[in-house]
């Protein structure tokens, strides 16, 4: 199945609005806005949750592995958010480094450190830009003979997908800019904060 979408509500000055507060400051001359505040991803994380657990309904609980390291952050809020039990795995794949769009290779820092043959895997990706992540991704974990892979993503960049992948769940379809916070960084900067904002163009042009 393939969840519902929502786009992001309407973008707000950094710091300006209680729901993002309790950030690691400092950065707010770095952002230009919030795009998605921290109770919106929460609320958003319940659903994507609810309509996972309502399609795996298993004996053997599904393994969920998180594409580190952006989607930490969601994976720790989504597993406790899924009111089904799931085993978490972690791999550590990179293609980005210190730029803002993909060097199109993908290299696999961490591998998994279990088989995943006969087992159903949920990848869990805080974000689909280029798609060139997951679609390696997919081909790369099928070739270990898992009896089903399912894709949640957190943001998707509709504008910016260069491939056709199929995923099943998807919270939010947000602009082809580029986003930080709640795992994402650039050049390893503000995973930190608990909302997603857009980087001001003065910080990486
Ligand atoms: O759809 P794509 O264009 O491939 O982009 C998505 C991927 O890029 C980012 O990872 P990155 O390479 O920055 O590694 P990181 O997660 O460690 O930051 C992000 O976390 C996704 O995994
Ligand atoms: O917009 C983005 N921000 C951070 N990391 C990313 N990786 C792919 N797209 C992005
Ligand atoms: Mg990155």
């Amino acid at each position: 199945m393939t969840t519902a979408v929502s786009a992001p509500a309407e973008r707000r000055a950094p710091g300006s609005d209680a729901t993002d507060s309790g950030a690691p400051h400092g950065y707010a001359d770095e952002l230009s806005a919030v795009l998605i505040d921290g109770a919106t991803l929460q609320a958003k994380i319940a659903e994507l949750a609810a309509a996972v657990a309502a399609d795996h309904h298993l004996d053997t609980p599904p393994l969920l592995v998180c594409v580190l390291k952006g989607a930490v952050m969601f994976v720790t809020d989504f597993a406790r958010a899924l009111p089904i039990p799931a085993e978490l795995e972690f791999m550590a794949v990179t293609s980005y480094g210190s730029a803002t769009s993909s060097s199109g290779v993908v290299r696999i820092l961490k591998d998994l450190d279990r088989d995943i043959t006969g087992r159903r895997v949920i990848i869990v990706e805080d974000i689909i830009d280029s798609g060139l992540t997951l679609s390696w991704l997919l081909k790369n974990l099928a070739t270990r003979g898992p009896a089903a892979i399912d894709v949640v993503a957190l943001l998707r960049k509709p504008e910016a997908v260069k491939v056709d992948i199929e995923v099943d769940y998807v919270g939010f379809d947000i602009p082809n800019e580029f986003v930080v916070g709640y795992g994402l960084d650039y050049d390893e900067r503000y995973r930190d904060l608990p909302f997603v904002g857009l980087l001001g163009e003065h910080m990486y042009r």
